[in-house]
């Protein structure tokens, strides 16, 4: 590492998912330089997060969202990064309470009220169903598991066994589900790329929204999820095509500012 550049930086985090966000609207940021974003990203090394994402210049968006998982290699989509980024262009002044704005998995639009962002994702039309879970994507892959007993349940050996195991080297992102009354489910998730459990997954959240819905265990187009770090909800429209018009909403928090020396 080069430890004479000086990188400001922002924390955020949504429903316990977080993230350092950097401002690289002027491109100085070295974008190939993985073991720059895992160190950044390690919890006991440096800042810590779940992962690192840049807010940059777009040719025709409001922005550009470049997002690296913990592990400094860029991911797919990520929901509650996306939510994170759209209140970290709204404190830069780029947007006001709308954006539009470019994602490895496309065009993504979002509305900000105070600290509650709406993102909208992208539409999911092949949902594969597996003996005792479903594979969907919804911007990342994710596998989705029903499970009694949730709470108690070994979310890291479960998830490691399936993300490897099933899924093979690319591996997906592992969600175990419990409902929890009508129209709400409690959800865990194993993060690929994290390689751990973290405390929310918005593209995940999406995910188990949308495969509760397929597999009838809620009718309603509104589902509310409550994941470790907090409360999210999901909502979309459905017709013979698949799930379009999909919503993730809730909480996204700017938590502090930090100058580091890399
Ligand atoms: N935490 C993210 C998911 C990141 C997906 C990432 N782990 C990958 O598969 O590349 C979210 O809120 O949607």
């Amino acid at each position: 590492m080069e430890m004479n550049r000086v990188l400001t930086f922002y924390k955020y985090q949504g429903t316990g998912n977080d993230f350092v966000m950097i401002d690289n609207r002027d491109n100085s940021f070295p974008k190939d330089d993985i073991k720059l974003v895992a160190w950044l990203c390690d919890r006991r090394f440096g800042i810590g997060a779940d992962g690192l994402i840049l807010l940059e210049e777009d040719a025709t968006m409001d922005f550009n969202m470049v997002y690296y998982n913990a592990d400094g290699k860029e991911g797919s989509m990520c929901g509650n990064g996306g939510r994170c980024l759209v209140a970290f262009a709204k404190f830069l002044g780029v947007i006001s309470t709308e954006a539009k704005f470019n994602a490895v998995d496309g065009v993504h639009s979002a509305t900000i009220k105070g600290d509650i962002v709406e993102l909208q994702m992208g539409d999911v039309t092949d949902i594969s169903e597996k003996p005792n879970a479903y594979f969907l994507n919804t911007g990342s892959p994710h596998h989705v598991q029903l499970v009694k007993g949730l709470q108690d349940f070994d979310v890291f050996k479960e998830g490691s066994k399936l993300r490897y195991g099933v899924y093979g080297q690319k591996g997906s992102n592992i969600n175990f589900v419990e409902p929890l009354g009508e129209g709400t489910f409690a959800v865990r998730t194993y993060e690929r790329g994290v390689e751990d459990e973290t405390l929310s997954c918005g593209t995940g959240v999406t995910a188990v929204a949308i495969a509760m819905h397929k597999s009838g265990k809620v009718s309603s187009d509104v589902v509310n999820i409550e994941a470790q770090g907090g409360k999210l909800q999901v909502r979309f429209s459905v017709d013979a095509k698949g799930y379009s018009n999909v919503h993730l909403k809730g909480p996204a928090t700017q938590v502090f500012k930090g100058e580091v020396k890399c």
